[in-house]
């Protein structure tokens, strides 16, 4: 790769020259391949023999497999090999959060802000230095953005290699492409003009978590209570404000005002943030505080608790028989129980969740703490924000499918119905209240104790009641199947409270 050509200094110049990080040859890398394989031994009584056990250490076969996946050109390779289960195993359930979260999409937005920054400098007249652009530059450059593919991802991380600093390697990627058109190349040095690091930074990761969440819709539309909780804080993510900065190295414009002390840089630059789609933070050090993101991510943990507590409600009534689950031709519930069909996917989300409200707090306790002006330690924890959320997203994915294999048990739920006649202990008893019948809580207590309640006894208790005949002949319709008062109003009712339209949307 030669040195972008805007650069001036000579010193820089030459650095950046200088041969690429040499690449360690791949035999040096795996060196344990080139050495026979250490032998582990270990002894171990059996009996009254004593024998050494001699085992091969593992370093052959891992070294083989890493050489392999080092080669490999296909998916299923890496997805074979990859650390995290969400880049793996789950990589089909998640990867739509890939192009936002991931190293490349980090990369892209940086590309993005770089860019729509130069085109924003171009448009204020007091910087004469970069005159507006013409159609055909400003064409050029909006095809850096919107063409910007994972092979230019790549060159960036070539000149990554060099600098060691990511943001700067952006820049220089830009210089460098921007060099092929007249027009842009006069004013390569407002690429990242007056701006620190983290005034790309904290634009990209605040666009990658406005763009990228998931929208989850409601779950389980039977599941009224559920759902009317999911929504209520469904509800609460729109009013998160997803914030941006631009105020330079410790957050005042300090060399921003030195350069164009004419200018309003508070107002320019929050019509720069705005025009992302942002909110704009005045009050910032050289980093936006991540406040915000603390609160979202909350958001995300406490939604998260309601749907841990409907996963493992289903996970009860399917185990109680309430709920059958639709099989399917081909799967295998229990590898030694043939009849068995596992509540897999709720249990699936009920582990993600746990994982992903483990990241989302970390992530939310750590964020708005940074020494001072800043320290970098958020820098590799925000590269963790799609992990979090990749574990939410697959959650709900796995609840959604196991809604979908749900099928209403009606002959358990009557049978079951049909053995507890002592549910109408209560509406008996608060109905003698009303009409003045004393000790009504004792006198049930008497009929139930120790003998079993059925549609009999219940009956004949009924009769015995000093009551209004309208009020005695209802109390004699009851059963336990018609004794749920207001439920299915209410479960009909759930579309007042929640709106699947704007239930979870981010600003
Ligand atoms: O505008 C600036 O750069 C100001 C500078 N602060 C920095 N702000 C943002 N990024 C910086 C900063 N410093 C380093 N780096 C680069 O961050 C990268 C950190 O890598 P990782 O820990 O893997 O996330 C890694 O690429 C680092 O090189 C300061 O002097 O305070």
């Amino acid at each position: 790769m030669s040195a972008p050509p805007s650069l001036k200094s000579p010193a820089t110049a030459a650095f950046l020259a200088s041969p690429r990080l040499a690449v360690a040859p791949r035999a040096a890398v795996l060196g344990a391949t080139a050495q026979p394989p250490r032998r582990l031994s270990c002894s171990a009584a059996v009996g009254a023999e004593a024998r050494d056990l001699e085992m091969s250490a593992p370093m052959d076969w891992a070294a083989r497999s890493v050489g392999e996946l080092e080669q490999a050109t296909d998916l299923d390779t890496f997805c074979m090999m990859a650390l995290s289960p969400l880049d793996g195993r789950y990589f089909r359930f998640i990867k739509d959060l890939m192009p936002f979260f991931s190293e490349f999409g980090l990369i892209r937005y940086r590309v993005l802000v770089e860019v729509k920054w130069l085109l924003k400098l171009s448009q204020i007249p007091e910087v004469k230095e970069v005159p507006p652009f013409s159609k055909d530059a400003q064409l050029f450059l909006d095809a850096i953005v919107q063409d910007f593919s994972i092979n230019d991802a790549k060159e960036v991380k070539q000149i990554e290699k060099i600098t060691n600093h990511d943001v700067k390697a952006v820049e220089y990627y830009l210089k460098q492409k921007c060099s092929s058109n007249p027009e842009v190349a006069k004013v390569l040095e407002f690429f990242h003009f007056g701006c620190t690091s983290e005034d790309i930074n904290n634009l990209s990761h605040a666009l990658a978590l406005k763009e990228g969440p998931a929208s989850p819709t409601t779950l389980g539309k039977e599941m009224a209570n559920f759902a009317a909780r999911l929504s209520d804080i469904g509800k609460s993510f729109s009013e998160v404000k997803i914030l941006g900065k631009f105020a330079g190295a410790v957050g005042n414009y300090n060399a921003d005002v030195v350069a164009y002390p004419e200018i309003d840089w508070p107002k320019m630059t929050e019509e720069f943030v705005r025009s992302l789609g942002l909110e704009f933070n005045p009050y910032v050090t050289q980093i936006e505080p991540h406040d915000y993101i603390s609160k979202l991510f909350n958001l995300f943990v406490q939604f998260n608790i309601v749907l841990t507590d409907f996963d493992k409600d289903m996970w009860t009534y399917i185990s109680a028989g309430y709920f059958k689950q639709i099989a399917k031709a081909g799967e295998v519930g229990s590898s030694t129980m043939p009849h068995k069909i596992n509540p897999i996917n709720f249990e699936n989300s009920e582990g993600n969740l746990s994982v992903s409200n483990g990241l989302l707090c970390t992530l939310s306790m750590k964020l708005p703490i940074s020494r001072l002006q800043r320290d970098l330690t958020d820098s590799t924890v925000l590269r963790n924000l799609g992990v979090g959320l990749g574990h939410s997203l697959l959650a709900y994915k796995a609840t959604m499918q196991g809604i979908k294999k749900l099928e209403v048990n009606k002959v358990r739920l009557d049978e079951d119905l049909e053995q507890t006649w002592e549910v109408l202990a209560e509406p008996i008893q608060t109905v003698m209240r009303r009409y003045g019948i004393p000790e009504p809580y004792e006198k049930l207590k008497e009929m139930t104790r120790g003998q079993a309640v059925t549609k009999d006894s219940i009956r004949k208790f009924i009769e015995g009641l000093d009551l209004p005949e309208d009020a005695q002949s209802s109390l004699l319709k009851l059963t336990p199947h018609s004794y749920t008062g207001e439920a299915e109003n209410l479960a009909a009712n759930i579309w007042n409270v929640v709106d699947l339209k704007s239930g979870f949307k981010i600003k």
